[in-house]
């Protein structure tokens, strides 16, 4: 509705000329930090990488990529790649889903809502589940956003709660699944010692057990679905905190990938399987892991996996994950509303646009990147490419990916002449990273370098510009530090290693023999975030950016 009344026609740029291929290039989870072992990138052979920070001062430079400068309610946020791409890609600054819940909690409105007030409905006959990511790590889920849910949740008349946890690992340090876990026991007791039938019903790692993305491999949803839904799991255990404990002792078990378990009551029942009447809430507020059970939870039409049983339930997601899907239909927070996003302005100023990634990051570079926001603008000027990533392994198993893949993907359409931006995610040092892995980190930065080359190369051929930066950092860092920087050993004499992103800045690095001489980064944005550079892509496609754009990072002498 309000897109009608945009006036999508961009200024001409006074100085900059129309018509050159421009290649965006996101190394995702490639932030800067001090040289050290720790640092997988600095260890690896980057040389494409290097010459471009070395070379040429004044067209690199870092920018910020974590906190509010990507919409996350504190500087201690770490960044990730959805406010990241979004901030790419929308050239403004949103108030992201962790603020927007942490807002609607803290004043009250997340129940006088209508997704609240639709699920309130099951409270007096039947069960509340609550589905989601136990974790302090502010990605996809807060803690204590949940506590604070079920409180609220047992003061307006759920009298049954049933939590069906994911253990993280991921944006946390492994094994904090138990502490979370026990916290949780704890405010579930509280609950019940008034009166209130709570308890953790069911659980899993993250990534073995229901949020997968972008449809990578269904069967890791079925496998939450079993253990949520129909209370089946090869694990019974009496208690979540007894079920993590035990499952984590097994040889190489960790909490991203810990088996589905479910709670069972002292004759060897399930305690908590969803049934018809049941209210159920996804508690994540970020899209791309949710979207797969949410399409599981929702449509009555499905043939990714068997159900089994499709329970009628009254379903709302913390947020809503998809708005062109109205997926779900129900919600209890409005996601932000991420609108003109640079992608559609330059599809509606003629620019010809390929976006390419491998499946786990694809949405990245086009769903996020287009404000979260499915599909193309507009099919004839635009083309997604998505190469199908391995699934079942962890990725350090296979740490070069798809890099060069990709590489050659966009390579082929830069040669091709029929695009004017080329953009793509190369996954590497985020995926393989988040697996704690320090020697395929090394391998996984070594090949991102080298598809950044492949990339390179081509822009060099058709005369074109390119930038190359990063969503947030990752594998800059690969290990936990106290507060002067010195990495923190744990009780078992070894340092504790770190699978999350971090608060690092990333690079921006411009260049290329389209760019017009005189173009520089300008030394008056030294804050500058991720947000600015979709007003610097429109400047190299020939275009002003609209105003209320974060100002673009070059100037031209
Ligand atoms: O979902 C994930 O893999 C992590 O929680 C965050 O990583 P990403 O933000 O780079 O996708
Ligand atoms: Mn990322
Ligand atoms: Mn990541």
């Amino acid at each position: 509705m309000a897109s009608k009344e945009v006036q999508w026609k961009l200024a001409d740029h006074p100085k900059l000329p129309k018509g050159k291929l421009v290649a965006v290039v996101v190394l995702d989870g490639w932030g800067d930090a001090s040289p050290g072992k720790y640092n997988c990138i600095h260890v690896a052979e980057t040389p494409t990488m290097d010459a471009l920070k070395n070379t040429a001062p004044d067209k690199w430079r870092l920018v910020r990529a974590h906190g509010t400068a990507v919409g996350l309610p504190t500087e201690d946020d770490m960044g990730n790649s959805e406010v990241g791409h979004n901030a790419l890609g929308a050239g403004r600054i949103f108030a992201q889903g962790a603020k927007l819940v942490d807002l609607a909690l803290a004043s009250g409105k997340i129940y006088d809502g209508e997704g609240f007030n639709y699920i309130k409905e099951s409270f007096a006959n039947n069960t509340l589940h609550l589905i989601g990511l136990m974790s302090d790590g502010g990605v996809h889920s807060r803690l204590d956003q949940l506590q604070l849910l079920l409180k609220g949740a047992g003061e307006r008349g759920a009298k049954k709660i049933r939590v069906h946890v994911l253990t993280d690992g991921r944006d946390v340090l492994d094994g904090t699944s138990v502490t979370y876990a026990e916290t949780l026991e704890k405010d579930l007791s509280d609950l019940r010692a008034k009166g209130i039938d709570a308890q953790i019903a069911s659980g899993g790692g993250r990534m073995y057990v229901t949020m997968d993305r972008y449809e990578n491999d269904w069967e890791v949803v079925k496998r939450g679905w079993d253990a949520q839904v129909l209370g089946e799991a090869p694990h019974k255990f009496k208690s979540a905190v007894e079920a993590i404990k035990k499952l984590r002792e097994a040889p190489n078990a960790n909490d991203q990938y810990l088996p589905p378990f479910v709670v069972v009551d002292d004759g060897g029942k399930p305690v908590g399987p969803i049934v018809d009447g049941d209210a159920v809430v996804t508690f994540n507020f970020r899209a791309d892991r949710m979207t797969m059970l949410a399409q599981a939870l929702e449509y009555e039409k499905f043939d990714k996996f068997d159900r089994v049983r499709f329970p009628k339930i009254r379903y709302a997601g913390m947020l809503q994950y998809d708005g062109e899907l109205k997926l779900p239909n129900q919600y209890l927070v409005s996601p932000p509303l991420i609108d003109r996003t640079s992608g559609e302005y330059l599809v509606n100023n003629g620019i010809r646009t390929f976006a390419c990634s491998e499946t786990v990051k694809f949405g990245h570079v086009t769903f996020f990147w287009n404000g979260n926001r499915s599909g193309c603008f507009n099919s004839e000027k635009e083309e997604y490419v998505e190469i199908p990533s391995d699934s079942g392994i962890t990725f350090n198993e296979k740490p070069k990916m798809k890099a060069f893949e990709i590489g050659e993907k966009a390579r082929d359409a830069i040669l091709s002449g029929k695009f004017d931006q080329v953009r793509v995610n190369i996954p590497n040092g985020d995926m393989v990273g988040h697996t704690g892995d320090v020697d395929a980190t090394i391998v996984a930065c070594k090949a991102a370098d080298e598809a950044v080359k492949t990339i390179l190369d081509a822009v060099e051929k058709v005369g074109g510009i390119y930038l190359v930066t990063a969503d947030h950092g990752n594998a800059e860092d690969m290990v936990k530090r106290d507060k002067k920087g010195e990495p923190i050993v744990g009780k078992d004499g070894k340092v504790q290693i770190l699978t999350s992103h971090t608060l690092q800045p990333v690079p921006v690095a411009i260049g290329g023999p389209g760019l017009a001489s005189g173009v520089k980064f300008r030394k008056d944005v030294p804050n500058g975030g991720l947000a600015n550079v979709a007003a610097t892509v429109m400047n190299f496609h020939g275009f002003v950016a609209p105003d209320d754009y974060e100002t673009t990072l070059i100037e031209v002498d």
